[in-house]
C-alpha cells in the first residue's frame, strides 16, 4: 500500500525535516507542488484532494486556512502549528500521554501536535498529577531553553546573519502560546509561570519543573511515577539523575525522536527538578508529525526516526 502525503509549508523548518524523513521512505509518495505556486490556494487545494494525509507546518493564520481549503475532501490532518492544540475536535498527538491516546490518534482524522516547549512540560505534569504527586491547583514554574531553530526562519536567520545574543530570556509578559495547551493537557487550573530563553545553538531544549519535596513527594517518588507511566515507550525514556551528571545538555538528543526525563535533587533541603530534553525538530515537531503519521496510517511507529 502507497500512501500519498502533502507537506504544506514544506519549505520552511519543520516542513524540511519532516520531508527528509518521509522522502526516502517506499511506502510513501510525497505531492510535489510547484515552489512558484506553494503559497496559491487553488494549488494547494489540488493538493488536499490528492493526498491521503496532508501535514500543515505554517503560521497560526495560515494552518487555518489550510483547514478551509482542505474542507470536504477525503484527507487526513496533521497540524504542526498551535492554531488546534485546544480544540477539541482535534485529537492531541503526543501517543504516550495517556493509555488510549495512541488508539485515538491512530482513529483520528485531525491531529494536532504538540508544541516543543509543551511536549517537555506536558510530559513532565501529566502523570505527576495523575500520581497525585503535584496538584491541580499548584503553583508551578516551567524555565526552558531553546535552539533558535525553534523560532523558525527568521530567528534561524537572525543567528546566521550574526547578530543575535548568545542567550535571550522572553516570553515575560507570561502570554506564551504553549500556555494554553500546557494547561489543558495536564489539567493545570492555576496559570504557570513560564520563563522559555533561546540559546545561540540551533536544535535541542531543556525543559525544567523546579518543585519543593515533602514526605510524599520524594525525588523517589517522582522518578517512580514518571518511570511507571513511561515504561515500554519507545521514545521517551526516563533516565536516573546519577546517569546523567551534574550537566544537562539540551543538544544530547539532537536528530532523534527520543525525549528524555530525569529527576534531580535533594530530599534533605526539599528541593528537586524535573527535566525533560528533547530536540525541539525532532519529539518537539517534525519527528513528532512523523511518529502521527506512522500511528494515523498503521505503519511502523519507528519507521523514518
Ligand atoms: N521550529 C520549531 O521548532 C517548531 C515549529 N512548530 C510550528 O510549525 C509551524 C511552522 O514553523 P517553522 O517551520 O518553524 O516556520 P518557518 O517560518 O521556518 O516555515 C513556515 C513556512 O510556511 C510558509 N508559509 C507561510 N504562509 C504560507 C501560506 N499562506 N501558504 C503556504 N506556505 C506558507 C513559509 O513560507 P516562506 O518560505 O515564504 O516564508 C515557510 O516556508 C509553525 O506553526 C510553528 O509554530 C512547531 C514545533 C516546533
Ligand atoms: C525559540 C522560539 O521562538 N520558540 C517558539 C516556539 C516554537 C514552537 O515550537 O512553536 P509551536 O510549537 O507552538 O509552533 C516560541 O517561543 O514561540
Amino acid at each position: 500500500m502507497e500512501y500519498s502525503i502533502f507537506i504544506d509549508g514544506e519549505a520552511g523548518t519543520t516542513g524540511l525535516q519532516i520531508r527528509e524523513r518521509l522522502e526516502s521512505r517506499e511506502e510513501i509518495r510525497l505531492i510535489q507542488v510547484d515552489p512558484a505556486r506553494r503559497k496559491d490556494a487553488d494549488a494547494r487545494r489540488e493538493a488536499f484532494a490528492e493526498a491521503d494525509l496532508a501535514i500543515l507546518c505554517l503560521p497560526d493564520e495560515a494552518a487555518r486556512e489550510a483547514v478551509e481549503l482542505a474542507r470536504g475532501l477525503d484527507v487526513r490532518l496533521i497540524d504542526a502549528s498551535t492554531a488546534h492544540r485546544v480544540d477539541e475536535r482535534w485529537t492531541f498527538g503526543f501517543p504516550e500521554l495517556a493509555a488510549d491516546q495512541r488508539d485515538r490518534i491512530a482513529s483520528a482524522r485531525l491531529v494536532s501536535n504538540p508544541g516543543c516547549y509543551s511536549t517537555g512540560a506536558i510530559a513532565m505534569i501529566a502523570p505527576l498529577i495523575a500520581a497525585g504527586l503535584v496538584d491541580e491547583d499548584e503553583y508551578l514554574a516551567i524555565n526552558a531553553v531553546s535552539g533558535y531553530s525553534g523560532g523558525g526562519k527568521a530567528l534561524i536567520a537572525e543567528y546566521e546573519d550574526g547578530g543575535a545574543p548568545d542567550h535571550f530570556v522572553y516570553g515575560l509578559n507570561q502570554r506564551h502560546k504553549h500556555i494554553p495547551e500546557i494547561m489543558v493537557h495536564t489539567g493545570l487550573r492555576v496559570q504557570p509561570i513560564f520563563a522559555p530563553s533561546v540559546g545561540n545553538f540551533a536544535q535541542g531544549m531543556a525543559v525544567q519543573l523546579p518543585l519543593h519535596l515533602d514526605e510524599q513527594r520524594t525525588t523517589a517518588a517522582l522518578f517512580e511515577a514518571l518511570a511507571d507511566h513511561y515504561a515500554g515507550q519507545q521514545f521517551v525514556e526516563v533516565v536516573e539523575a546519577g546517569e546523567i551528571g551534574a550537566r544537562i545538555v539540551p543538544t544530547d538528543l539532537n536528530g532523534t525522536n527520543m525525549m528524555r526525563i530525569s529527576v534531580h535533587g535533594d530530599d534533605d533541603n526539599g528541593c528537586a527538578t524535573v527535566v525533560a530534553v528533547l530536540d525541539n525538530l525532532g519529539k518537539g515537531a517534525s519527528g513528532a508529525a512523523v511518529q502521527n503519521l506512522n500511528i494515523m496510517l498503521d505503519l511502523d511507529e519507528e519507521a523514518g526516526l
